[in-house]
C-alpha cells in the first residue's frame, strides 16, 4: 500500500468559493485516473456535504474502486483534485488523509487476518495510540462493541477465522476506530449473503445517523437507495447521472441497469 507522499497538489488547485460553499465536505473535480496506460475514469466530479450519505452506484469495472482509492490516497490520479473540511488533500498520502478525517473500508475488506479482533480494532486508531495512548481509545472500543455485538463476543479471535459479514463488520469497525468525518465504503454488500448485507447496512444507516459523512459504492442500488439520501451513477468512468435517491429510482434507464426492472 504506498504511504510515502504523492505529488503536491497544484496550489489553490480546489478554488476556496467552492471548498467553503460545501463547508465541511468533500468536493471531488475533474478526477481523471487509471493504471498506467489504461485510463478508467475520465473527468469524474462529485461533492458529499457534511453529515451526508452519498452512493455512487456502477455495475462490475466502471470505475468504482478506481475513484475510491484516489480518494484515500492509494492512487494518484492523473488530473483533478480532491477537498475536504475546505483542505486541499490532492497531494497527501492515505495516512496523511486519514488524519484529515478520511477513512476507507476497502473493497474486499483486507481484514489482518493473523491479527485478533481487537488488535485489529486497535490498528484503525494507530494514529492515537502512539507516542501516547489517546486515553478515549477505550471508550471507541467499547462505542464500537455496541455497534457490533458479534465482535465484542470474538474480541480474542483471530480475524482469519471470521465469516465474510463479521469480516466486513471488523472492516467497517477498524476504519470508525480513528475518529473519521468521511467513511468510505467500498462494496460493503461484496460476496455477503441477503441477511447480513441487511445487517451490515442497518449499521451503515446508524452511523450516518449519528452524523458521520459517508460515500459508499454499490451494484446494489436497491439498498443503496434505502440508505443513502442521492446518489450518483458512473458508467464507463464518467458520472452519467444523479439526484436524490428517489428521483433515481424513479428512473426507467437507472431500473433497467441497476434494479433489473
Ligand atoms: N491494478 C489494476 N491494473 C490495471 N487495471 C486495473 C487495475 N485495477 C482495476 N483495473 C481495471 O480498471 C477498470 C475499473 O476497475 P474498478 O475496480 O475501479 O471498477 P469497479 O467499478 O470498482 O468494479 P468492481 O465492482 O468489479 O470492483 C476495470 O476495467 C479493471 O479491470
Amino acid at each position: 500500500m504506498p504511504d510515502a507522499a504523492i505529488a503536491p497538489a497544484p496550489e489553490g488547485a480546489v478554488p476556496a468559493s467552492t471548498a467553503a460553499s460545501l463547508g465541511d465536505g468533500l468536493v471531488v473535480r475533474g478526477i481523471h485516473a487509471g493504471y498506467g496506460e489504461m485510463r478508467v475514469l475520465h473527468g469524474v466530479d462529485i461533492e458529499v456535504a457534511a453529515g451526508e450519505a452519498v452512493c455512487l452506484i456502477g455495475a462490475n469495472g466502471m470505475g468504482k474502486t478506481t475513484l475510491m482509492r484516489c480518494l484515500a490516497g492509494l492512487l494518484r490520479p492523473y488530473e483533478g483534485t480532491v477537498g475536504f473540511a475546505g483542505r486541499n488533500l490532492t497531494g497527501l498520502s492515505a495516512a496523511a488523509r486519514v488524519r484529515e478525517g478520511v477513512a476507507l473500508v476497502p473493497e474486499g475488506r483486507h481484514v489482518f487476518k493473523p491479527m485478533t479482533v481487537q488488535e485489529n480494532l486497535e490498528m484503525g486508531a494507530y494514529k492515537r495510540l502512539w507516542p501516547r495512548r489517546d486515553p478515549k481509545v477505550a471508550a471507541d472500543l467499547a462505542h464500537i462493541y455496541e455497534i457490533f455485538p458479534r465482535l465484542k463476543e470474538r474480541r480474542t479471535s483471530l480475524a482469519g477465522t471470521l465469516s465474510g459479514g463479521e469480516q466486513q463488520m471488523l472492516a467497517i469497525g477498524r476504519a470508525l476506530m480513528s475518529r473519521p468525518r468521511l467513511l468510505l465504503l467500498d462494496e460493503p454488500s461484496m460476496g455477503l449473503a441477503p441477511r447480513v448485507v441487511q445487517e451490515i447496512f442497518a449499521v451503515i444507516r446508524r452511523i450516518s445517523a449519528e452524523g458521520l459523512a459517508i460515500l459508499l459504492t454499490e451494484q446494489n442500488a436497491r439498498m443503496a437507495f434505502r440508505t443513502v439520501s442521492r446518489c450518483y451513477v458512473l458508467s464507463e468512468g464518467q458520472i452519467i447521472s444523479e439526484g436524490t435517491s428517489e428521483k433515481l429510482a424513479a428512473d426507467p434507464a437507472v431500473k433497467a441497469a441497476y434494479l433489473g426492472i
